[in-house]
């Protein structure tokens, strides 16, 4: 951060800890967790840091178990006097007794949103370990209403074994109890990797769980290499989990969060020896740098004063405060950022310009919002190029060849404010030979272009599309290679893409097919996806406007000569859908997901419960992995008609 950024954050948040909505708004565990977890009152949340505070350190010995759980561990109980300070303040003392009685409000999870997935993994790391789940339950409401209480739970804890990874990129750990006699609290740990003895500090208590910031790596795991790390807000922003880990460990992570998936959701399967054994993840071309689309936010607070209040922080939620290692940006719940490097660089450079344009107009914001960062590639025309190329000897280059500006000029992406240029980066694409300008745009209804594997694709930069564009030649390649049926002598192949958005895997597979007919929700990408058809000079393709669930009624194409490919949002398929494809019963299905665990719980359904659903194996499950650094992994999944 620069010295003139710090004038701008005058207020030292280090020490307020609030874990208000935003804090945790930009990762989506977080937000599910806040979501699903309501206190009615403030979340149990307090001050460890506080100078001010008068702080008591009883350092407690931990008790030993047979586990390895927390062995030798030794728990600090950072505890605030609040008697002394409230005594002091008759205002305070008038608000205690008036204040009603604070309630906890659990809310229905969805079992393959990340909390859900979250209890299941706490369910199976107490059940092997034989711990019955009384001993790790917490009566959150007692908490919420004695202070002496939530400082009791809030409290630093050293010498504590990780024991697992989520599938969020969470270490998990048990610890001792503050309050039940032999038992113990299950910990989530960001940034700590199984194996490694750390300190840490627990923060919230939920009725199952905690949540801890990773204050200090005793024993690090030799899995850990941070030297790995290339962001300087890593550690703190909720966007990147991996960073720590090399490459390949990363994919082998992944590749276990699949297999727990297909274990939890799909037990039956699992049971039957119906699952095959899971492939190795497909690594992504671009490591870092990578992301084509980003979106960063800001709040404003409520007593927002325009003329007097700090220029708010720009950038994604921080997970809690940890301080194992320093970062940048701030400890704020939304981070200040300045620059991503899983984002490309035009995203880097677009945001570098958004910020600088956020400080102008911050003032005019009554509320909070996102600020879109999204990539355009658009090929310059040859004669551009030759031009360009000819007239460099004359001392001229493209910034001053008015056909460039011109060029230039037609788009309305992200502008450097000290010319009032577009921003853009160069690059070539070396098997078409063609010259790339990359810009990055900020208006959700700009279209967009991309370009995978030789086809030209162009959509609404607000709706969706894949945002690693480095993997799509390896995973439509994939897709394309998969979709041949065995056995048809026809030679026939005929393609249904529900889910199609703007058309990915319509397009680039309907050289293989005689026929592709695809169904999207969103009317805009529909339109995007006939456009892209009618670019690419692709002739076989019908995109229907409508639900994935109303496909069968128009389809007319021979079911044993057709495959059908999935690709639906996190939530996955409804039973609606999966009874009517069952009924359709097309010869193979290729199923893509961002969340591998309601691909598990949708596949158990169609085989267990559906028609014609027992009459299919599951061939082949592979991770692609379409976001390194992160936890995310997507999964395909191939099932073949018997
Ligand atoms: C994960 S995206 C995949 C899009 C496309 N296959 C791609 O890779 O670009 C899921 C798509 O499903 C669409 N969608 C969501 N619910 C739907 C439904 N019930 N029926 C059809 N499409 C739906 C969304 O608009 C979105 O475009």
């Amino acid at each position: 951060m620069s010295v003139e950024e710090l004038k701008d954050h005058p207020v030292d948040n280090n020490k307020k800890r609030t874990t208000s909505k935003l804090s945790r708004s930009n990762s989506p565990v977080g937000k599910r967790i806040h979501n699903i977890e309501n206190f009615s009152g403030n979340h149990i949340n307090k001050d460890n840091n506080n100078a001010n505070n008068n702080v008591n350190n009883n350092v407690n010995n931990n008790v030993n178990n047979e586990d390895n759980i927390n062995v030798n561990s030794k728990i600090k109980n950072t505890q605030i006097d609040n008697a002394s300070n409230e005594a002091k303040n008759p205002r305070q003392e008038l608000k205690k007794t008036t204040k009603s009685k604070r309630k906890y409000r659990a809310k229905k999870v969805e079992s393959t949103s990340p909390i859900g997935v979250l209890q299941l993994e706490i369910d199976e790391l107490i059940n092997k370990r034989n711990i019955d789940k009384s001993l790790i339950s917490t009566d959150v409401n007692k908490i919420l209403n004695n202070s002496d209480l939530a400082t009791k739970f809030n409290r630093v804890v050293e010498n504590v074994k990780v024991l697992e990874l989520t599938s969020n990129g969470d270490g998990l750990a048990l610890i001792k109890n503050p309050e039940i006699e032999n038992g113990f609290q299950v910990v989530l740990i960001p940034f700590a990797l199984p194996g490694e003895i750390v300190n840490i500090r627990i923060f919230k208590t939920h009725p199952l769980y905690c949540e801890s910031d990773l204050l200090k790596i005793a024993e690090p795991s030799k899995l850990r290499n941070d030297s790995l790390i290339n962001c300087k807000y890593f550690g703190r922003c909720s966007g990147c989990q991996y960073q720590q880990l090399d490459y390949n460990s990363q994919l082998i992570f992944k590749k276990n969060t699949i297999e727990n998936a297909y274990k939890f959701f799909a037990k039956n399967l699992i049971a039957n020896n119906k699952i095959p054994k899971i492939d190795d993840t497909i690594g992504s071309p671009l490591q870092y740098f990578y992301r084509t689309k980003l979106t960063p936010h800001y709040d404003i607070p409520r007593k927002f004063n325009p003329e007097t209040s700090p220029v708010p922080t720009l950038g994604f939620g921080s997970k809690g405060r940890p301080e194992f290692r320093e970062t940048a940006g701030g400890n704020f719940p939304i981070l200040d950022i300045e620059e991503c490097s899983i984002g490309t660089e035009i995203i880097n450079i677009g945001m570098k310009n958004e910020r600088k344009n956020f400080k102008k107009i911050y003032k005019t914001k009554r509320k909070g919002g996102t600020i879109l960062l999204r990539e355009n590639t658009r090929v310059l025309p040859n004669e551009l190029v030759q031009e360009i190329k000819n007239n460099e000897n004359n001392e001229s280059n493209e910034s001053n060849n008015p056909k460039f500006i011109d060029f230039l000029n037609q788009e309305n992406g992200s502008k450097d404010l000290s010319n009032g240029n577009l921003s853009y980066t160069k690059s070539k694409n070396e098997v078409s030979n063609q010259h790339l300008i990359k810009s990055c745009t900020t208006d959700t209804r700009q279209i967009v272009t991309e370009n995978i594997n030789g086809f030209v694709f162009n959509f609404s930069a607000g709706e969706f599309f894949q945002n690693n564009n480095s993997i799509l030649p390896l995973v439509t390649g994939y897709v394309r290679d998969n979709l041949k049926i065995k056995n048809n002598k026809t030679g026939e192949n005929y393609l249904i893409d529900a889910y199609c958005g703007s058309g990915l895997f319509s397009i680039t597979a309907s050289k293989d097919v005689k026929r592709v007919i695809g169904v999207e929700v969103s009317k805009d990408s529909v339109k995007f996806a006939e456009k892209n058809a009618q670019m690419n000079n692709i002739k076989n393709t019908l995109f229907i406007a409508g639900k994935a669930e109303k496909i069968f009624a128009s389809v007319d194409t021979p079911s044993k000569q057709t495959s059908v490919i999935l690709d639906p949002p996190r939530k996955g398929c409804d039973e609606l859908f999966l009874n009517q494809l069952s009924d359709y019963n097309p010869a193979k299905i290729i199923y893509i997901s961002c969340n591998v665990h309601s691909q598990a719980r949708d596949i158990e359904f169609f085989i267990n419960s559906t028609t014609n659903g027992k009459n299919y194996v599951v061939e082949n499950i592979r991770g692609f992995d379409f976001f390194p650094q992160t936890h995310h992994v997507e999964s395909v999944a191939i099932l073949v008609l018997k």
